[in-house]
């Protein structure tokens, strides 16, 4: 079987525990598992490091997600599928991201894990919800934080009605489509 070495950014934007993460770590699998050079851009661990010292306020998340495009970007364009799950609530960040790919020739895709914020704080994967809740924390995106959710993004994955399987499934489906596989 012949493998397409062309990279591109599959950037997976959503609330905390939409199931961004878990996504691209499935669908990491199954590229590498065909031979696809693969890199999942983790956003707790981007925090840690390239990004170590940034906040969630407004201009601190675009920060982030600037540089985290940046790097995406420069894998991409070496032959490396880049998964990004980071949830950059901003469409002018978004924006910003996917111009400097266009400028660059380097395919962008832009995943919107649209899973509803009842089932998110349902799921409340690192508790941050119930932390929200209880006065704990504040500025949680969601709830008291905004989150401008894609109006026209390659692909939308309603989590809430799909099996994990079904989800990396979709978004392979797409790489297929835009022939990226
Ligand atoms: N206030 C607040 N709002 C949103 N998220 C918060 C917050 N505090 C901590 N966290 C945790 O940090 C992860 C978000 O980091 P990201 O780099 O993906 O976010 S951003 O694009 O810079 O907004 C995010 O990870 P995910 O749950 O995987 O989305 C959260 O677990
Ligand atoms: N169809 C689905 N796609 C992705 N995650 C799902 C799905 N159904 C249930 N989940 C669960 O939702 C949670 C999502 O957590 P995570 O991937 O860490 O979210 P995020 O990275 O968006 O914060 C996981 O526990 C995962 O098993």
């Amino acid at each position: 079987m012949s493998v397409s070495d062309q990279g591109a950014t599959v950037w997976l934007t959503g609330l905390p525990s939409a199931g961004k993460t878990t996504i691209a770590y499935a669908l990491a699998e199954r590229l590498r598992a065909e031979g696809h050079r693969v890199e999942v851009l983790d956003g707790d661990e981007i925090r840690e490091f390239l990004s170590a010292g940034l906040g969630f306020s407004r201009e601190d998340r675009h920060t982030n997600v600037q540089r985290i495009g940046f790097v995406a970007e420069l894998l991409a364009s070496n032959g490396v599928k880049a998964l990004v799950p980071v949830i950059a609530p901003f469409a002018d960040s978004r924006e910003a991201v996917a111009k400097r790919h266009a400028a660059a020739g380097t395919p962008y895709l832009e995943v919107h894990v649209a899973t509803p914020v009842e089932v998110c704080s349902e799921r409340d994967v690192k508790g941050l919800y119930a932390k929200q809740a209880a006065g704990e924390i504040s500025g949680l995106t969601g709830v008291d934080d905004p989150y401008e959710a894609p109006e026209a993004p390659d692909l939308r994955i309603e989590s809430h009605h799909r099996t994990v399987h079904q989800s990396a499934a979709e978004l392979y489906a797409l790489l297929d489509q835009r022939g990226l596989v």
